[in-house]
């Protein structure tokens, strides 16, 4: 065990949707604790923005513009990785976006490609970092879910729902296959954190953020930033025996036992059984 509780000195760390967001914010956050980081990105000018800032405090980067849903391509990327670094301790996985269609409108090539993205994409990163890791002996590996990984948002969340429910499930069943050979996985799942798809939306809905505020304890939406110091503590000695954890970083959201958000105004059973008469 390391001095410093959260030194992350000689780790080395992989990072997925490094170009912004909660990618971006994990990868900075890990570099500022001492880590070397591999950055990926499918949009590569901002993975190499990431880099630079991260360079910027010492650290070295490896930057690509892999696309997670391609696992030739992140092979590829891991035997980059061999060449350049010679291990992996930490893996942030965490690129992703959501897809939103109403469940008899959703395509078979739109579920595929939701899927293909989420589960493959997060199942490739594990398996590929995973192996180094266990040569190893140790090695810790962060999913990003959601908290539509155990709850049903609605409002046409059925495509990523059922992709994030599965990423807690590969969360639990490599924790429990390879935790006794030293390779930690645990599962953040974020409620809403503000980021440009998401601010697109509620511009475009002024009732949205408010539906979301309601199911938030905290009283605000997440911001990128919250998520780093829980990204370097999963990276660090100190969560040494947290494996299978499945982490909400939702403001409350699941204590309250919410679940999504309704697509609609919260009625009470008054008001509905006085509507269904
Ligand atoms: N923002 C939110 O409210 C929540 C986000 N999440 C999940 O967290 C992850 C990160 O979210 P944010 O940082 O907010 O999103 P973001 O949209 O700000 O950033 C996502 C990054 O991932 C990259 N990316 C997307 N698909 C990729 C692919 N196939 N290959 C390589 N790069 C890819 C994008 O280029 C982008 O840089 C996503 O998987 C998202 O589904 C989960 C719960 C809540
Ligand atoms: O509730 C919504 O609408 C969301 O978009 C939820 C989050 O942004 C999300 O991505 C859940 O994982």
């Amino acid at each position: 065990m390391n001095d410093d509780l959260f030194s992350l000195a000689g780790r080395v760390a992989v990072v997925s949707g490094a170009a912004q967001g909660l990618g971006q914010a994990t990868a900075l956050a890990l570099a500022q604790h001492g880590a070397d980081l591999v950055l990926l990105d499918r949009n590569l000018a901002g993975a190499e923005a990431t880099g630079e800032r991260i360079r910027a405090i010492g650290r070295r980067t490896l930057v690509a513009g892999t696309d997670v849903s391609d696992p030739l391509a992140i092979a590829e990327l891991f035997r980059q990785v061999d060449t350049a670094f010679g291990r992996i301790d930490f893996l942030g996985n965490i690129a992703g976006d959501g897809h939103l269609s109403k469940p008899e409108d959703l395509t078979i090539a739109d579920l595929h490609r939701v899927l293909q993205n989420l589960v493959v994409g997060r199942f490739a990163m594990c398996q590929e970092a995973g192996k180094r890791m266990l040569a190893q002996g140790r090695g810790s590996i962060m999913n990003i879910g959601s908290l539509a990984s155990s709850t049903a948002l609605g409002r046409g969340h059925i495509a990523y729902s059922m992709a994030m429910g599965a990423v807690l499930q590969m969360t639990r069943e490599l924790s429990t296959e390879w935790s006794y050979r030293g390779v930690r996985v645990n599962c953040v799942t974020p409620a809403q954190v503000v980021n440009p798809s998401l601010e697109a939306r509620m511009a475009t809905d002024p009732t949205l953020e408010g539906r979301f505020l309601k199911g938030i304890p905290a009283g605000r939406l997440g911001q990128p930033k919250d998520i780093m110091g829980l990204a370097v503590f999963l990276a660090s000695d100190s969560s040494e025996w947290i494996t299978g954890a499945i982490i909400p970083m939702d403001g409350g959201n699941m204590a309250m036992n919410a679940g999504g958000t309704p697509g609609h105004e919260q009625r009470t059973v008054q008001s509905f059984r006085a509507e269904s008469k």
